[in-house]
């Protein structure tokens, strides 16, 4: 199937109308305003913001955490550009450890780690890095591990209507390893099972036995 057909395919498709919600409504703060308030901070801190190694770090770390919180500005639709195409696959398809950073909403700490994210197609298949581009947008939002674990199965779901989806992430929160409890080598695993996934435990199982062998997870 060539993609000018796809695209057409896809045109007319349903999936289309998706119905992704921005959560966050665009800011009425201007850059100036988040500048003065970094430089605030940095005054309660007890630092010196005019000081030479200082002085631009308000730009800097306004850049870094709209930088960090850029997938509010993304959509579904925006990021898939037509990459999703009919075809008759009803086999698992699986991306492992997909690298992945987030912000905690608690802290504004990092949440560093790895996403697999499976789906059992029902004649709809997605381009296979848009299934990392959707980890992202959803990742580079102030999120809890939970929710962004759903938020992506929830999204291949409406997308495809395949016959399943499970998403697993393990990841370390830097809230509980540079602050707080302080527990480094801590990891947090979360899960979200749609479908045949939820329906079937020797297919949740199948998902689980192959992503189970990565070495850098115990
Ligand atoms: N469920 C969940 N909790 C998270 C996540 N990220 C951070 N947290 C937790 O959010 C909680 C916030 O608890 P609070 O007691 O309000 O904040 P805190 O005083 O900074 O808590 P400590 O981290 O225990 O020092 C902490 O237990 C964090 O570990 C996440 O992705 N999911
Ligand atoms: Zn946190």
């Amino acid at each position: 199937m060539t993609l000018a057909k796809s695209k057409a395919i896809f045109d007319n498709d349903d999936y289309n109308h998706f119905p992704e919600v921005i959560t966050e409504p665009k800011s009425p703060v201007s850059e100036a305003e988040m500048m003065q308030a970094v430089r605030t901070l940095l005054l309660g801190l007890g630092e010196d913001p005019d000081r030479e190694g200082l002085r631009d770090t308000p730009k800097r770390v306004v850049k870094a955490l709209k930088f960090l919180t850029s997938g509010y500005q993304q959509s579904l639709d925006e990021l898939l550009n037509g990459a999703v195409f009919h075809e008759n696959a009803n086999e698992m398809v699986l991306i492992r450890d997909i690298d992945m950073f987030s912000s905690c909403e608690h802290h504004i700490l990092p949440i560093i780690g790895r996403a697999h994210v499976a789906y059992i197609p029902n004649g709809k298949v997605i381009g296979l890095s848009k299934i990392a581009r959707i980890c992202e947008m959803y990742a580079r939002r102030l999120q809890v591990q939970e929710r962004l674990t759903a938020q992506i199965a929830d999204a291949l779901q409406g997308l495809l209507q395949p016959q399943g989806v499970a998403v697993v992430i393990e990841a370390t929160h830097m809230c509980m390893v540079m602050r707080g409890v302080e527990k480094p080598g801590s990891w947090t695993s979360t899960s979200a099972v749609r479908g045949i996934f939820a329906d079937s435990a020797k297919t949740r199982q199948e998902f689980m036995s192959l992503i189970r062998h990565s070495p850098d997870f115990h």
